[in-house]
């Protein structure tokens, strides 16, 4: 009770010398309150604390926590094993030393009140300020940015009158030769100007017969008359094309009793609907690229590079209308009447009485390709169109120069053969075969090499389905690449004539050639040997034969063209 007495009399005493009347009282309840956290924690933590269950004074808990031991505690095997060696070397429990450890890193405090400790030796420690240092240090004119001081920011006028750094590409050019991996070095590529391209030559666009013996073919392989061509071009470009009509099936096809038809076939995507394009005016790119409506009301066919683009078959005119004489009294009127109680026949007899005069004089067909994207309907659609359209003249189908013969495209001459269509081929996109003129040539000459040994496979099977007949096919093939970017495309004008002639519109006129020196390709050679047969009159080679004096001959305005360098391909063109 003396303690607390003393305790009672002296209230300001501190609680480390409390604690210490307290112990020495040595009664329990003092015990108990001498070891309270608040006095261990207070500014004489260094007081030892004692320890009640064995009376021993231990050593008192640093501030901080010192961080845990990263190496993990011994195993079980691992301090037995200890152990044993600790008895064996004086009978004392030794524990594995664990390594001297750091505090660990303290996070920096989130909370404004929370004070940290300074552990860093007073001479690092940077130098503390008075109030009224930091008063003075707060009145300072702060640095000026970095950014302000090195340059002022550009005003808009400056900008724009700043000069670029050069071009990349000028660096470039100026580069050594880089080095491939296996130690060769490697031109740094540079752009070639355009004018350097070569555009490819306008003479493909006519091939004779492959052989120079005229016993072995029906129509010789004369070149057609520039007059010809001039006028199967007026047909075609005289007065722009128009969209008629775009019939899912056969019976959808509008009447026609006074045009002549002339259908587009072949295999999807090989051209079809860009050629048509072509033969009505439009240039390479711009018939290869003809989409929408837009192109419908320009008197265009819809192309795509996606195959299977045309699904009905498309009826475009072409030419001046047609002259149509009067017609029967009372026709209309005939029509009307007989819609009620009439065959079949006699109902088309008088919708032919009340059909409107044409305002073109040919029309032709973009029809469905066969392949790729196509509907089996197509084909049935147009296998009617074939065997029943009283006016169509004949069908030019189309095959891909790369590619060649197809199964689809032997399918579609077998149909044509069995439903007596005269047939004229023609070769599509030639502008994809190799760039240089002579290999080219020799590719186009394989190619029409392997389309008529199938042509010829082909008429096998039928009488009056010949190469030449009137109702069989034409020996000609028409070599084209009306969708070419980069000539514009070309061949197109000698398919109008083809095309006008299969409509009986123009009269092929053939002339012998007059070679001029020695011919310079396969098909000039062919047609000089060819005209010379058909003169009967032999000529060596580079003498001049008989030719009419008011024509051209065809291969000599095609390869004068491609000889003359001021002339471009496309006047070469016009030339037809
Ligand atoms: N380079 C080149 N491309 C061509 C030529 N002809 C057509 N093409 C391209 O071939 C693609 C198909 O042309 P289309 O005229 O739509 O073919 P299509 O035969 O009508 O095809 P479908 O209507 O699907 O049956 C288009 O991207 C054309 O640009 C050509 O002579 N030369
Ligand atoms: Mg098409």
């Amino acid at each position: 009770m003396a303690a607390t007495k003393m305790l009672a009399s002296f209230p300001n005493m501190p609680p480390t010398l409390r604690c210490l009347v307290l112990r020495q009282s040595a009664q329990p309840w003092a015990r108990a309150l001498c070891s309270h956290r608040l006095l261990s924690t207070s500014a004489a933590c260094s007081f030892p604390r004692w320890n009640p269950s064995t009376g021993d004074a231990k050593p008192a808990r640093p501030a901080t926590k010192p961080a845990r031991p990263k190496t993990r505690a011994p195993s079980g095997a691992a301090t037995k094993k200890a152990n044993a060696a600790g008895l064996k070397s004086g009978g004392v429990k030794t524990w594995a030393k664990p390594a001297p450890q750091k505090p660990a890193p303290k996070r920096p405090d989130s909370k404004a009140g929370s004070k940290r400790v300074d552990t860093r030796p007073a001479s690092k420690r940077p130098e503390t300020k008075n109030p009224q240092q930091r008063a003075e240090k707060r009145t300072e004119p702060r640095p000026a940015l970095k950014r302000a001081e090195t340059k002022p920011p550009p005003t808009k006028i400056e900008k724009r009158t700043e000069t670029r750094p050069a071009l990349k590409t000028a660096q470039t050019a100026q580069k050594p030769a880089a080095k491939t991996r296996t130690g060769t070095e490697t031109k740094p590529t540079t752009r070639q100007p355009i004018e350097s391209f070569q555009r490819p030559e306008p003479a493909l666009s006519y091939l004779p017969c492959p052989s120079n013996d005229p016993n072995q073919h029906t129509i010789q392989a004369l070149p057609p008359s520039p007059a010809s061509i001039n006028a199967a071009t007026a047909i075609f470009t005289g007065q722009p094309s128009r969209f008629l009509f775009a019939a899912p099936r056969f019976l959808n096809i509008p009447m026609n009793t006074y045009v002549p038809e002339v259908c587009l076939l072949g295999r999807s995507n090989v051209g079809k609907s860009t050629l048509l394009n072509g033969l009505a005016g439009a240039e390479g790119a711009i018939a290869g690229r003809s989409h929408g409506l837009a192109a419908r009301r320009a008197g265009l066919a819809i192309t795509s590079s996606r195959a299977g683009s045309t699904k009905t078959m498309n009826g475009f005119g072409f030419g001046p209308p047609v002259r149509v004489g009067p017609q029967p009294d009372g026709g209309a009127k005939a029509g009307k009447k007989s819609k009620f109680g009439m065959s079949r026949s006699q109902r088309r007899e008088a919708a032919k009485q009340t059909e409107k005069p044409p305002g073109h004089s040919l029309v032709l067909l973009d029809m469905p390709g066969y392949g790729l994207n196509s509907e089996v309907e197509w084909g049935v659609q147009i296998a009617k169109y074939l065997s029943r359209r009283a006016m169509l003249r004949g069908a030019v189908v189309l095959i891909d120069a790369l590619t060649g013969i197809k199964d689809g495209d032997r399918q579609a001459l077998s149909l044509l053969r069995d439903a007596g269509v005269r047939t004229t081929v023609v070769l599509t996109k030639a502008d994809k075969l190799a760039p240089a003129i002579e290999d080219r040539q020799k590719a186009i000459d394989a190619m029409c090499m392997a389309v008529w040994d199938e042509l010829r496979a082909i008429e096998k099977e039928s009488l009056s389905w010949v190469e030449g007949a009137e109702n069989g096919w034409e020996s000609e093939i028409w070599v084209t690449g009306a969708g070419d970017p980069k000539s514009g495309g070309f061949g197109v004008a000698a398919t109008r004539l083809a095309i006008c002639r299969l409509a009986g519109l123009v009269e092929d006129k053939r002339v012998a050639p007059k070679p001029a020196g020695t011919p310079k390709t396969a098909a000039a050679a062919a047609a000089a040997a060819a005209a010379a047969a058909a003169s009967d009159v032999a000529t060596a080679p580079g003498e001049t034969s008989q030719t009419l004096d008011d024509t051209v001959p065809f291969d000599q305005i095609t390869w004068k063209t491609a000889t003359t360098p001021q002339v471009t391909p496309n006047e070469g063109e016009k030339l037809f």
